[in-house]
């Protein structure tokens, strides 16, 4: 397993580690004594010690559970595009890229309005807990004023604009859970924008698995230079992040791709497949299903950067070996943000070192007469 020296080959850029500010505390993130559900767990259910419990967010998950991995790599569209939901988001021209231009007027209720309480999907809902989010509560707390300076400079305004976003519309929505929005800075704005470390000036991003933005849209506040798709399968989330985009005025360097990461990298015959410099994943899949999704997403010698907890190094263990036999090199150990945020954030940092065509699963095998061998009951 490769050790970690932040400093041995950071990558330079404006996210770069500012010199010198005194660390300030961050509670741990990705805790393990939360686990909400998440639809990356191919059962839904949050009891798989493989996935590390990796879901600080997402207080109501009530998406049905994603598929299984599904290498897409042919044009085909993928056996699990049944994504979750059905619906695309309103006034979207792609069925692939949800344009935040195409949304006609940002959806987003008044701070504070709660406009529907229907609990629809992609509606205006109240939370959970019935209560009102509290724009206030996404103030920056002042010990971690100085950290947050040093990573957002002067986009530091927007920073917090997409904080009160989350602590509102974020809750309201079920994105974020109403006991996340005292710590939505440190665990989640400050955890993220720290990344910004490793990714070279100008690179392209692709997010996978974004849920609310995350790390995705902290690293397009915290650099402008980056360009950023967002690539998420629910249909719910996907509307936030096409508003949030718009309301913060991101148009011009984020895009969001409705769609999970295998079909993102498979292209079909009206879309090229994604590809980036740099694929970020935070709180999606355990290391080897990560590999599967991301690598391909990856231009050769472009890295993936996976913001992962306290399982890391074991992670990296474990699933070292799966890693390599999807192209990837030895998966490294980074600290992100010393000096900056305390702890500092941990990210896994492979390489996609060769091209290697995956192999499409095989389909379940079918008798002459085109029934399935086993029985019906068989995939259930
Ligand atoms: C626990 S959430 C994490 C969201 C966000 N990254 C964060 O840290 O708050 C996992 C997200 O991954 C998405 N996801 C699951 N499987 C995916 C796949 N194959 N491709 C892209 N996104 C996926 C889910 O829809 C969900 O939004």
């Amino acid at each position: 397993m490769a050790s970690d020296d932040p400093t041995a080959d950071a990558v330079t850029g404006p996210g770069g580690t500012p010199p010198g500010p005194p660390a300030v505390r961050a509670d741990p993130i990705f805790s393990d004594e939360e686990h909400p559900a998440d639809p990356a767990h191919p059962t839904g259910t949050v009891a798989d010690p493989d996935f590390s419990g990796e879901s600080p967010v997402d207080a109501r998950e009530v998406e049905p559970a994603a598929a299984p991995v599904t290498p897409a790599f042919s044009g085909e569209p993928s056996a699990v595009a049944e994504p979750v939901e059905s619906d695309v988001p309103a006034g979207a021209a792609d069925p692939f890229f949800a344009e935040p231009d195409a949304v006609a007027e940002p959806a987003f209720a008044e701070p504070g309005a709660v406009a529907d309480p229907s609990g629809v999907d992609g509606g205006v809902a109240v939370p959970a807990t019935g209560a009102v989010p509290d724009p206030a509560d996404a103030s920056l707390p002042p010990e971690l004023a100085e950290a947050a300076r040093s990573l957002f400079g002067d986009r530091l305004d927007l920073a917090a604009a997409y904080a009160e976003l989350l602590a509102t519309e974020g809750v309201v929505r079920g994105l974020i859970g109403p006991r996340e929005t005292p710590r939505l800075w440190d665990r989640h704005l400050l955890n993220c924008a720290v990344v910004a470390e490793r990714i070279p000036e100008g690179a392209s991003v692709i997010d996978v698995g974004s849920g609310a933005g995350l790390p995705g849209l902290v690293l397009a506040i915290a650099r402008p230079d980056l360009s950023v798709t967002l690539v998420e399968p629910l249909a719910r989330r996907v509307s936030f992040l096409v508003e949030a985009i718009q309301r913060l005025g991101l148009t011009k360097s984020v895009r969001v791709f409705r769609g999970r990461a295998e079909e993102a990298a498979a292209g079909s015959k009206d879309r090229d497949p994604l590809s980036a410099d740099i694929v970020t994943a935070r709180a999606v899949a355990p290391l080897d299903r990560l590999a599967t999704w991301c690598l391909p997403l990856l231009a050769p010698g472009g890295r993936l950067l996976a913001l992962k907890g306290a399982s890391a190094a074991e992670e990296i263990t474990a699933h070292a070996e799966a890693v390599g036999r999807l192209g990837g090199g030895e998966p490294a150990l980074r600290q992100c943000g010393i000096g900056v945020i305390e702890p500092a954030a941990t990210v896994v940092e492979v390489v996609r070192e060769r091209v290697v065509n995956q192999r499409k699963p095989k389909g379940p095998k079918r008798s002459r007469g085109g029934r399935r061998r086993g029985g019906r009951n068989r995939d259930r």
